[in-house]
Parts: C-alpha cells; structure tokens; sequence
C-alpha cells in the first residue's frame, strides 16, 4: 500500500516525464499501484499520486453506484499515452480523485477519444475509447500534465 498525496502537495501540480525503461522495478511499481487502487476502491491511480514524476497510469472501470453501466474491465498499465484525436460532443460527468478524498465534482470531458500508449512489456497500443473508461483515460492523463479536478472546475 502506497501513501497517496493529496491536494496541494507539488508533484500533483508537477508534469511527469516520459518512462524509459520498461524494466523490472517498474512492473513492481505498477503492481504496488494496483494494490493501492484496489484498497482505495478507485477505478484509476496516477504515479504522481503515489509519488513517482513518470507518465504511467493504471485504468480499470468497474460497475459503481455512480455509473452502474460501467464495463468491468481488467486493470490495464498505460505508459507515456498520447490523446491522438478528440470527439467534439462533451459530456458532463460526476468524479472523484483519490488525492481530494470525499470530493465529488461534475466535470466537462470529450465523450470519445482516441489514445496511443504503451503497455508494462514496452509494447504500443492505439484505439478509440468512450463513456466511462474515456472519462477515466482524460482524469489520469491530466494528473500526468500536473492537473487536478480543481484545475477543471467548470
Ligand atoms: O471510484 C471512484 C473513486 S475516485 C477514482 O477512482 C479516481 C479516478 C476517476 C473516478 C471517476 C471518474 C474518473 C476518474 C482515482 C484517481 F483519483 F486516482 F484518479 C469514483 C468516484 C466518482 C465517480 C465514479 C467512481
Ligand atoms: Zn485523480
């Protein structure tokens, strides 16, 4: 279990470098993420969150009293993800960070989007998300930017 940062401590308001080395430290380190996430009862975690300056996420949308028709996915490690195309309908969605426990915001984002990332063995995926799980990538990308939920009040 990982110690979370909240709101306010600067690696949050940081912008992430790129990984290079897709290496055995970083699969602990994803996998120690997974466990936080899980214990925390999140549907993603950045490393900022946990302290580490890389651009490395993990996604996983389960059904949840918010968004009962969410898919259950299984976890998935996105490294250095690139928004390679937007969808021009937005939609208004209710989120939470784990780094601002209890808070619960309406946040603007694209309904679809289409990404390109690499996964824990180095290898590049690129597809089209939407609903949920698109709502989860642009929250976890923005916390690789250094953005939070407050940066993107309406
Ligand atoms: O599971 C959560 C807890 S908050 C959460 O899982 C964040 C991810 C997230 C929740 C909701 C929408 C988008 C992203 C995790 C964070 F902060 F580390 F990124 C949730 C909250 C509101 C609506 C639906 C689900
Ligand atoms: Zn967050």
């Amino acid at each position: 279990m990982l110690a979370i940062a909240t709101y306010g401590e600067r690696i949050l308001g940081q912008a992430a470098q790129p990984v290079q080395l897709f290496d055995e430290p970083l699969a602990a380190l994803a996998e120690k993420m997974l466990d936080t996430m899980k214990l925390a009862q999140g549907v993603g975690i950045a490393a900022p969150q946990v302290g580490q300056g890389i651009r490395l996420f993990i996604m996983a949308s389960h059904p949840n009293d918010r968004y009962p028709d969410a898919p259950l996915m299984a976890p998935q490690v996105v490294i250095n993800p690139q928004i390679l195309q937007r969808s021009g309908k937005m939609l208004t969605g209710e989120e939470g960070c784990l780094s601002l426990p209890g808070e619960r915001v309406q946040i603007l984002r694209h309904e679809s989007i289409e990404v390109r990332y690499q996964d824990l063995s180095g290898e590049w995926q690129q597809e089209w998300l939407q609903g949920f799980v698109a709502r989860i990538f642009q929250h976890e990308y923005d916390h690789l930017e250094g953005l939070t939920l407050v940066e993107r009040l309406e």
